[in-house]
């Protein structure tokens, strides 16, 4: 396919197209009936299991898919990606995330240089402030230990280290490695989350870590230098070199900031906000909270299907078969959005993170060529876990919209609980749930099983299920350090492969500029209208409107701002 065709005018595009009209006639139900088929749609790697029998597809639809992604060059676009081409061709980058979790003796190339070693040097100095800080042997200005750690970034300097932490907070091993010590972390520049990061919290004890890749983040660097004055405030000012570190690209203004060169932790332009979370983003603040070594078993994790994704067959290719499964639903079954539903509470900041990933990446209107797409690329990402969700918003899957679900449950429970006299264990009622709804989505309840029941025929057609909705299970062995690096790069390269045969950049996001400057417009009125009594002016009638009305009725915020932190 010449790089300009947009894959949808392919002969492989237009054969599925018709295909899905095929296959819409016939009922999950009767494909469930078929157990070689749903045989053949159960994958395992590394005691990962996933069926996507529950799918609304055929043998037949495999193989198309297969057919689209050959005339969508998916493996070459893959080798580009682990060979550091410059894939990422609007902002003229590589995208090597797959670089942060490799072994150290691997070599991956970036502009003919192995970035491995780089990594590693990091890595390596990560591991030994993370050690002097959780030892004590570096303390803060007046000579207390470090014990609780506020991270500070926002989207992907936020999302994946919240989703790991929150992962990790019930996990026995790390719970051991985390006694005594605290990680919170402030990404809103909403001043309530300023309030509620620092109660509770004691300068002293305190070390803030700046995490933002541009070190030019409006949100980060006022909630930046609202910690800053926190800490000189209660400390003075030379105690900023003590309490405060930074990871960023951008080792200029970090220095200017007033943070010592040597406490700032590299990462790369070839690593993407949303992928970050396997650099110094994450991985120093998990490291100051759990210690190096197992945060080191999450990067195994992740590097575990790396190797996977590059070397195994597309028919046994976790992320790749995630990923075609969800281009066949957005694509061809026409369903926009994707539920993901953890059984475990540990992963309940697992939706969020990939939220981003899934949707700031391709969330496109163009294709890599800039040329508009004339179809939907993308899916709208939502979840809770379950069994939350089930008590929230389960009634519009199970009878309202199709929505196409990932159910991810887990084998051992990281906390298990029996108590005598039950039916069975915490756990197993938790996954009791995780195995039904699948089949409840699935086979639904017809009208005649109703009759049968004797259900009033008034309340009938209100307690039929029409069924035939989608979904696919993961089934994790457990949920250590391990897994959770597993299942994050399930995520990240799925999306990959979504965004590679819809034939978008998965890897820009220009669509979050346009508000940034905008605001920043209304921030210049703001100040203007404090500080001189300016009249609104510049934006539309409703804008206007709303800003005269905000500054009247907020008039008793002072002109000249003198400091002042969260009263609470
Ligand atoms: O790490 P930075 O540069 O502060 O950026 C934070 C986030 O802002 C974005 O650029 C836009 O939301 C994300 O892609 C990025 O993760």
């Amino acid at each position: 396919m010449a790089s300009s065709t947009l894959i949808c005018d392919t002969q492989q595009w237009k054969e599925l197209k018709a295909h899905a009209e095929d296959v819409e006639k016939t009922h999950l139900r009767d494909l469930l009936s078929d157990d070689e088929r749903s045989q053949s749609m159960v994958v395992e790697f590394d005691g990962i299991l996933l069926d996507y029998s529950r799918q609304q597809a055929t043998l037949e639809t495999r193989e198309k898919l297969f057919k689209l992604a050959e005339v969508a060059s998916l493996k070459q676009k893959i080798n580009q990606m682990y060979n550091g081409e410059y894939i990422n061709s609007t902002e003229n980058r590589s995208v090597l995330h797959v670089a942060l979790r490799a072994p150290r003796d691997a070599v991956i190339q970036s502009d003919g240089n192995n970035v491995v070693p780089d990594v590693w040097n990091v890595l390596d100095k990560i591991q030994e402030f993370s050690e002097r800080v959780r030892s004590g042997s570096w303390v803060g200005a007046t000579g207390k230990e470090l014990k609780d750690v506020v991270a500070v970034g926002i989207g992907g300097s936020f999302l994946g280290p919240l989703f790991v932490h929150t992962a990790l907070q019930t996990d026995p091993e790390a719970i051991e490695s985390a006694r005594g010590r605290q990680l919170r972390f402030l990404a809103n520049v909403d001043p309530i989350d300023v309030a509620r990061n620092i109660t509770g919290l004691n300068p002293e004890t305190t070390l803030v870590v700046i995490v933002s890749k541009t070190f030019t983040t409006a949100e980060t660097m006022l909630n930046a230098r609202t910690l800053r004055e926190w800490i000189s405030n209660a400390l003075g000012p030379l105690a900023v070199a003590k309490h405060m570190v930074a990871v960023s690209t951008n080792l200029t203004l970090v220095e200017e900031f007033g943070i010592d060169p040597n406490n700032v932790f590299a990462f790369w332009d070839w690593v993407g906000g949303r992928y970050s979370v396997c650099s110094a983003v994450g991985v120093l603040p998990l490291s100051l909270q759990y210690g190096f070594s197992v945060i080191e078993k999450f990067l195994k994790g992740a590097s575990s299907i790396d190797q996977h994704m590059y070397s195994e067959p597309f028919e046994r290719n976790l992320p790749v078969l995630l990923g075609m499964l969800s281009v066949w639903n957005v694509s061809f079954l026409g369903y926009p959005a994707r539920a993901i539903l953890p059984y475990s509470q540990a992963l309940e900041k697992f939706a969020p993170h990939i939220q981003q990933v899934s949707m700031e990446s391709n969330g496109k209107g163009v294709s890599i060529d800039g040329v508009p797409l004339p179809f939907e690329a993308g899916e709208i990402d939502f979840g809770e876990p379950g069994t939350n969700g089930q008590h929230s918003f389960y009634q519009l899957i199970h009878q309202g919209r199709v929505i196409p679900c990932d159910f991810i449950g887990v084998v051992k429970s990281q906390q298990p609980v029996y108590l005598s006299g039950e039916v069975v264990s915490n756990h197993d009622e938790l996954m009791s749930n995780f195995f039904a709804q699948p089949d409840a989505l699935a086979y639904g309840k017809t009208a005649e099983q109703l009759q049968k029941e004797n259900v009033p025929p008034h309340l009938v057609p209100h307690k039929t299920f029409s069924g035939n909705r989608p979904s696919l299970s993961l089934l994790l062995p457990s949920l250590n350090a391990y897994n959770i690096g597993q299942l994050l790069a399930i995520y990240e390269h799925r999306v990959a492969v979504e965004g590679f045969i819809w034939g978008i950049n998965s890897f820009d996001q220009w669509g979050v500029e346009l508000g940034k400057s905008l605001a920043s417009q209304v921030r210049k009125q703001l100040n203007a209208s404090r500080t001189k009594g300016e009249p609104v002016q510049g934006f539309n009638f409703s804008t206007t409107a709303m800003l005269t009305r905000y500054l009247q009725a907020s008039a008793d915020v002072p002109a000249d701002l003198p400091t002042r932190l969260p009263q609470i």
